[in-house]
């Protein structure tokens, strides 16, 4: 009912744990609150919290427009809605290794139980594309500096991304991974490695969890979670995914609404009226007031 009743610290301390235990831990995007109850009712171990669907779900590219305010209340309303940890992506932090300060501690306030600033330059662009550019040595050093010593709970999982390997390759990632580290990283997100060798060279470069992104038409190959937890990932985020199936279904939905006048064929592909109440933990409400829940769903199906 209602928000978690689980506190963030006590999800920050619980990421920590299982990062420790080695397991690989798998965080699928959540596109709002809803689909994070879905995330955790399934048996995932966390939630990420997405830049590039924060703005798609603006109706924006993913390139920097979004403000720190926007994504501190988007997953703020995400991660009170699960007991499991939340991951946020931070971008590039929001400005100056300053600005970087402010919004670790905005998103702490916000509940999440980690998150993650990149080194590209501004204005960003998913790291999947061609054509990026990152910051030097010293200004990347800065910003992770600036978020570890901003944080407030010790347990707030601080992760850098490097952006360099499609920049200057895999050797530079590799250097770039180990000065975040020193700069106080708690975990590194090596963005868009080409294969597991990849993956498996920045793993050995570093003692400090590392997280693969699985993100679909991007250039890392769609590795299982068996092949990644044996090359030694950590964390693998699925960030977009959830958007990209239902908004693949919507499409197809309004074609048949289009073309059959009638969406009677992809009701089958629908979530039910009951899971959806199911999820929602509507029937718990009747706590407060018995009259809120004293309907059966039976003659309701549709
Ligand atoms: C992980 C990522 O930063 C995101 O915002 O979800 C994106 C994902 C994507 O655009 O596919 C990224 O830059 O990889
Ligand atoms: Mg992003």
């Amino acid at each position: 009912m209602l928000y978690s009743t689980v506190t963030p610290a006590t999800k920050r301390q619980l990421l920590r744990e299982r990062l420790a235990s080695g397991e690989l831990l798998r965080f699928p995007g959540a596109f709002n609150p809803l689909s994070a109850k879905l995330i955790q009712d399934k048996g995932f171990e966390g939630v990420y919290i997405s830049g590039a669907v924060l703005s798609a779900d603006l109706g924006l590219p993913d390139i920097g427009l979004t403000t720190l305010s926007e994504v501190a209340h988007r997953a703020g309303q995400i991660a009170r809605m699960t007991d499991l940890p939340a991951i946020v992506d931070a971008d590039t932090g929001f400005g100056e290794p300053m600005n970087v300060a402010r919004t670790v501690q905005e998103l702490e306030d916000a509940g999440v139980a980690g998150l993650h600033i990149e080194d590209q330059v501004n204005p960003k662009r998913c790291g999947h594309l061609d054509g990026k550019a990152v910051v030097d040595a010293d200004t990347a050093v800065k910003r992770i500096r600036a978020a570890a010593t901003a944080r407030r709970d010790p347990n707030l999982l601080i992760m850098a991304r490097t952006d360099i390997r499609a920049v200057d390759g895999l050797q530079a990632a590799v250097d770039r991974a180990k000065e975040l580290v020193d700069a106080g990283a708690d975990a590194i997100f090596p963005e868009a490695m080409k294969d597991l060798t990849e993956f498996e060279v920045i793993r050995k470069a570093v003692d400090v969890p590392v997280l693969a992104n699985m993100t679909e038409f991007g250039k890392s190959e769609l590795f299982t979670t068996e092949q990644l937890a044996g090359v030694g990932i950590n964390i693998v985020i699925y960030p977009v995914s959830l958007l990209r199936l239902a908004m693949g279904a919507a499409e197809r939905g309004l074609d048949t609404l289009l073309a059959d006048g009638t969406l009677k064929p992809v009701v089958g592909d629908m979530q039910t009226r009951a899971r959806l109440y199911e999820l929602l933990d509507y029937e718990s409400y009747n706590t407060f007031d018995s009259g809120v829940f004293n309907f059966t769903l039976e003659t309701n199906k549709d």
